[in-house]
């Protein structure tokens, strides 16, 4: 089950999203800083597949679980059973959430994106153990990325869905992570904030404050 304070730093990756870095080292790094909760996104040009994809998996799985920070896979349910994930990350063009706590052990963290205020309301009622609101910002990290929403449409968001722990996403920095909060978010998930940061443990004591 999931406690929304698991949410407040919520960091992503790939193998893409490091640069010259080691996926490995980097999130090491992060771990050490304190996020939450991670998970693995590995899609785009650059990123592994089949075995090697399957390996790093496992590997950032016991990173994660040596910090007892819960390893969510994105739009990949083999791979997240395959491993033993905490739980499994859907948008609205993947697995529905029907199928995936069909498929998936009943402990399954099962978060769903939505783009907007409809698709928020359809992820509560479906059950959603998290909804990934966003973008709020604009991002260069997804490319098919659809329009931010802002922080209006975050608070839009939270009052239409009561309770349901919602992470925010989508170009979030240090800078506007407060903001973020304060319109109505539990947390916030980030992908380059730490991934490309110079140092990513201090990137992620700034976002936790
Ligand atoms: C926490 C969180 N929120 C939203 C997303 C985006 O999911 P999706 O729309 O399926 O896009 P991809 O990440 O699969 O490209 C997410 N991954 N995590
Ligand atoms: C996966 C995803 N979904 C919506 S925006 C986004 C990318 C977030 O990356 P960044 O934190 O670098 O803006
Ligand atoms: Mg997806």
């Amino acid at each position: 089950m999931l406690q929304s304070k698991e949410l407040a730093v919520y960091f992503i990756m790939g193998s893409n999203n490091v640069g010259e870095k080691e996926p490995l080292a980097v999130l090491k790094e992060a771990l050490e800083g304190g996020i939450t909760m991670f998970q693995f996104r590995e899609k785009g040009a650059g990123a592994t597949f089949g075995e090697q994809k399957r390996v790093l998996a496992g590997k950032m799985k016991e990173l994660c679980d040596s910090y007892n920070v819960p390893f969510i896979v994105n739009d990949d349910v083999d791979l997240a059973i395959a491993v033993n994930a905490a739980g499994v990350h859907v948008g609205q063009d993947d697995e529905s959430i029907q199928t995936v706590r069909a498929r998936c052990p009943a402990s399954y963290i099962v978060g769903v994106s939505a783009t907007n205020i409809s698709e928020a309301i359809q992820a509560a009622n479906e059950g959603a153990d998290y909804i990934g609101a966003g973008p709020v910002f604009a991002t260069s990290t997804k490319e098919d990325a659809k329009t931010p929403i802002g922080l209006d449409g975050l608070t839009l968001m939270r009052e239409q869905i009561g309770t349901t722990p919602m992470v925010a996403i989508g170009g979030i920095t240090e800078k506007n992570a407060a903001s973020v909060r304060k319109a109505g978010a539990d947390g916030v998930s980030v992908i380059s904030a730490i991934s490309l940061a110079t140092d990513p443990k201090q990137a992620v004591s700034h976002l936790r404050k």
